[in-house]
């Protein structure tokens, strides 16, 4: 796939309604919406979108509306069909309606507004289409521009992350402006299985492309953004290249993966190590405080050494610590100079992806706590001036959220909720991937602005998105469990309304394929069944003489 479709320029209002596909027949259930009849063969799904005409302030407008429930009725009145004596095509001759086709549908639908073109947002027309108002589908062109919360003559860069669900294939494109949800966080919610990685891979591609450029990070438990590297092949290059531009993709592998000692601190070294007494918290609290303040080198031997010189007395304390600092450090993944220049790690255009597949979930968290809380102070510097380390924004990407930010404790929890809270200032935006939202820490949840929320049919997880996400009404969490991999409502900031699209293709491979299980066993079993019979030989098909001597 290499065509790349071009964001709207503007919001030409003009063609906002295609097809009449129905009349306003009342007021619905709550104050927002309407009961519309449409004939059952005209298809209007939920999710689908309508336009009215009304006039607001003198002029007139169209309206959008957003369909929350299509039942199928029948049309002929019920107290003639509530006789049995009485054939249904009787009473259509009698009304002259046809008798066949007499299923009409009763639809919901949501008043979303009238496009304001000066506020550039939707304001609300403050009363229901009158019945009898005719009711048409808004028209592709004009969705395409009115949905997304984008600045379309600005030079702000958008991401375009698949089509409008219940149109026609491609048909309406979905565009994610990115300043929205790089500035106040992003939530990719669904079951596993649903396309959670996949959708994340998609904006990773487009929050790189050279329209984006992006710094980004991703922490990695799986090891599964590697194949991200296909943005820098030939194939590709019509999407992610443009003159000197190519994405750098900078996968650290378990292999490389170091936390420097320095940037631990107390707590974390605290929680590396196996249940301290008081006496040797206290002693490890003021070595730590005294080391942090001579070097920015510190190797476990410089802890060891500086709890003895300050435990008076038998140092019996000292080399208990000693034995759990050893125990806890004196592995290859701390190093001891701490990471100074962190331009290796994000760069403008560049994505880092850092494989933490063969990490326990303890060292997952502390090294995602450590180097969030350096970038952090980093980006603090660079806006205050105090520094120009990190002079640009940053993005990064937590994949198996739950697992950095659980509803619970975890060493990363408190930096990712003062990241989370208050990034926005500092150009530091966050995405949570997560199939377990109920796992997650409510106020990280709740503090993510837009959300792609896939299939899920979880109930604590529906009750979680219920409770912590504000865009997601009833009727889009109605739509959780009815929803195929690939499929997702995008809600919240970077959108006007809640929106469901079909999340596009990869230009990259995608690296977590889930594995077709009875393909590899035949394949494994084959290759076992030549192993054994590689060195037997039939004597009596082969030339080669036969050694008959008794054994
Ligand atoms: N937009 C899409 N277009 C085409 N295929 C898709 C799309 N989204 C998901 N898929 C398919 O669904 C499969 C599952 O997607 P993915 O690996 O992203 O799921 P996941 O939710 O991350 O699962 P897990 O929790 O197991 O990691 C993919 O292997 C891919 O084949």
């Amino acid at each position: 796939m290499s065509d790349v479709p071009e964001p709207p320029t503007g919001r030409g209002m003009d063609a906002a309604s295609e097809t009449v596909v129905g009349t306003v027949a009342e007021p619905g259930e709550r104050a927002d919406e309407f009961v519309f009849v449409a004939p059952d063969a005209v298809d209007v799904r939920t999710g689908e979108f309508v336009v009215y005409e009304t006039t607001a302030e003198g002029d007139s407008c169209d309206v959008l509306a957003r369909v929350t429930n299509a039942e199928q009725e029948r049309g002929l009145p019920g107290e003639f069909l509530a006789d049995p004596g009485v054939e249904p095509e009787a009473v259509a001759d009698a009304l002259g309606v046809p008798s066949g086709d007499v299923e009409i549908d009763r639809v919901s639908a949501r008043v979303v507004g009238y496009f304001d073109t000066e506020m550039e947002t939707f304001a609300n027309p403050r009363s229901l289409p009158d019945p009898g108002s005719r009711v048409a589908l808004a028209s592709d062109e004009f969705l395409e521009a009115v949905l997304p919360s984008a600045d379309w003559e600005s030079e702000s860069a958008t991401a375009h992350v698949g089509w409008l669900l219940n149109r026609e294939t491609k048909a309406a494109n979905v565009f994610m402006p990115i300043d929205a949800f790089a500035a106040t966080h992003l939530a990719v919610l669904a079951s596993t299985g649903s396309g959670k990685s996949y959708t994340a891979s998609v904006v990773i591609e487009e929050m790189l492309r050279p329209q984006s450029r992006a710094a980004m990070l991703v922490f990695d438990p799986h090891g599964e953004y590697d194949t991200l590297d296909g943005m820098r092949e030939d194939g590709n290059a019509s999407v992610f290249q443009d003159g000197a531009y190519t994405p750098e993709v900078n996968v650290v592998t378990p292999d490389e993966i170091t936390v420097a000692i320095p940037d631990l601190n107390y707590g974390d070294l605290l929680a590396l190590l196996d249940e301290p007494s008081e006496r040797m918290k206290e002693l490890l609290d003021r070595a730590w405080r005294e080391l942090q303040k001579e070097s920015n080198e510190i190797g476990v031997r410089d802890i060891i050494s500086k709890c003895e010189a300050l435990d008076e007395g038998d140092h019996g304390t000292a080399s208990a610590l000693a034995w759990r600092l050893n125990r806890a450090l004196n592995r290859d993944l701390f190093a001891s100079a701490a990471r100074n220049d962190l331009t290796d790690l994000v760069a403008p255009g560049q994505v880092t992806v850092l494989q933490l597949n063969r990490l326990s979930e303890d060292d997952q968290q502390m090294l995602a706590a450590a180097l969030l809380r350096k970038l952090y102070e980093a980006r603090k510097n660079a806006m205050r001036g105090d520094g120009d380390d990190l002079d640009f924004p940053l993005f990064t990407l937590l994949e198996e959220g739950h697992r950095f930010a659980p509803d619970g404790s975890a060493r990363s929890l408190p930096i990712l909720r003062t990241i989370l809270s208050e990034g926005r200032k500092f150009g530091f935006g966050v995405g949570i991937i997560s199939q377990r939202p109920s796992k997650l820490d409510a106020d990280v949840l709740s503090q993510c602005g837009t959300q792609i929320i896939m299939q899920i049919q979880n109930p604590n997880d529906q009750q979680a998105i219920r409770q912590s996400v504000e865009s997601a009404g009833e009727d889009v969490l109605d739509e959780l469990p009815g929803l195929t991999p690939g499929q997702a409502v995008i809600a919240g900031d970077a959108m006007n309304t809640p929106v469901l699209t079909r999340i596009r293709e990869r230009h990259t491979q995608h690296g977590a394929e889930s594995l077709d299980a009875t393909s590899e066993w035949r394949g494994s079993w084959q290759e076992w069944h030549e192993e054994q019979n590689r060195d037997v030989v039939d004597p009596y098909e082969s030339d080669e003489e036969v050694d008959e001597t008794p054994l």
